[in-house]
């Protein structure tokens, strides 16, 4: 079977079973609680392949939370479009000003008050992963933790970062969906990777998280002298959005293909020193894209 098959299965018990719910962005969803999915990186890369999926984005983004990022400037300086809508209505409703998506984008970018003003997401995923505070004023590097305790201690059952820092969820723009990591490293010297995931967008999150979940698990193996392994991926409210059944139906119609191949510049010898341009997916050959709107 293709691992992708395991994506297929979801779409498809969604559309035929999932709990239909309202939920905070009004759209609707149908909704599972609970899936889990297993890909052996050995495999090949776990990009989906039914639809084109925008690994350069999904990459950049993974890229900008390990450095701590909470400011979508630093996306939208590489073209990164995907978080805007969020600081975007923020301004909207204490603005009233009625800039479209393009104007505010081109605001950030070019005026750097206006960004950190504007751009700020709180404390996400990235400032929780790498700054997480402390009660005494000082905080924690979650992230290089993990990668002494995979130098260290590779046995330990606690080589996790978490982003769901309950007394700062509120100054998030929204809390985390990937809310935590964990790794595993077997006693034959393979980095396994796993997610846990509150709540999934199926069609246009999941596949990001997925791309993800297995770009990270990759560099820490290569920082930390291992081989990979596999990703375990846990979904608690997996959802397909209501205006996403079309999309959801169009990749039913079609076979997965071989799964490419990750390539990471050798020689890099910081995790945080990782950009774009050091990564690469070889020989990606999905079906067409898929349109589709994002539930705000
Ligand atoms: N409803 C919802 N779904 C999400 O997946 C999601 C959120 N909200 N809020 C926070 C972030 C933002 N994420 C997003 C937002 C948009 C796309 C998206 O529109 N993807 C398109 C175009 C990608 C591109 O422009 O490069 C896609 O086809 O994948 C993906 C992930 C993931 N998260
Ligand atoms: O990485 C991500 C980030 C977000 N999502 C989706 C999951 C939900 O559809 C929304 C978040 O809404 P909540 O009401 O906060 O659950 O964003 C995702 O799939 N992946």
């Amino acid at each position: 079977m293709h691992p992708e098959q395991q994506y297929l299965e979801l779409l498809r018990r969604l559309i035929a079973g999932g709990d239909l719910r309202l939920d905070r962005t009004g759209v609707g969803t149908r909704a599972l609680f609970g899936y889990e999915m297993r890909f052996d990186l050995a495999r090949g890369f776990p990009v989906f392949t039914t639809k084109r999926v925008y690994w350069k984005t999904a990459f950049k983004e993974m890229l900008w939370m390990l450095s701590g990022g909470r400011n979508i400037r630093e996306l939208l300086q590489q073209n990164v479009r995907i978080w805007t809508d969020w600081p975007l209505r923020r301004y909207r409703e204490e603005t009233s000003d009625n800039l479209t998506q393009t104007e505010f984008e081109q605001r950030i970018v070019a005026d750097a008050d206006f960004a950190a003003r504007w751009g700020d997401l709180g404390p996400v995923y990235g400032a929780q992963w790498r700054h997480w505070k402390t009660s005494d004023g000082g905080e924690i590097d979650q992230v290089a933790e993990v990668l002494r305790l995979l130098k260290e201690n590779p046995s330990s059952r606690r080589i996790i970062w978490d982003a769901w820092n309950v007394a700062e969820l509120d100054q998030m723009a929204l809390p985390p969906c990937h809310k935590q990591y964990q790794f595993f490293v077997s006693s034959d010297g393979r980095l396994s990777g796993a997610c846990i995931q509150r709540s999934v967008d199926s069609l246009l999150g999941l596949p990001f998280n997925i791309a993800n979940l297995a770009l990270v698990t990759h560099l820490l193996a290569e920082q930390s002298g291992y081989r990979v392994g596999e990703i375990v991926w846990y979904g608690l409210d997996v959802h397909l959005y209501s205006n996403h059944l079309e999309q959801a139906r169009t990749q039913l119609e079609r076979q997965p293909r071989i799964f490419p191949s990750l390539k990471i510049r050798p020689g890099v010898t910081s995790l945080f020193d990782y950009r774009i341009e050091d990564i690469d997916l070889v020989d990606y050959d999905p079906h067409p894209p898929i349109s589709a709107e994002v539930a705000v």
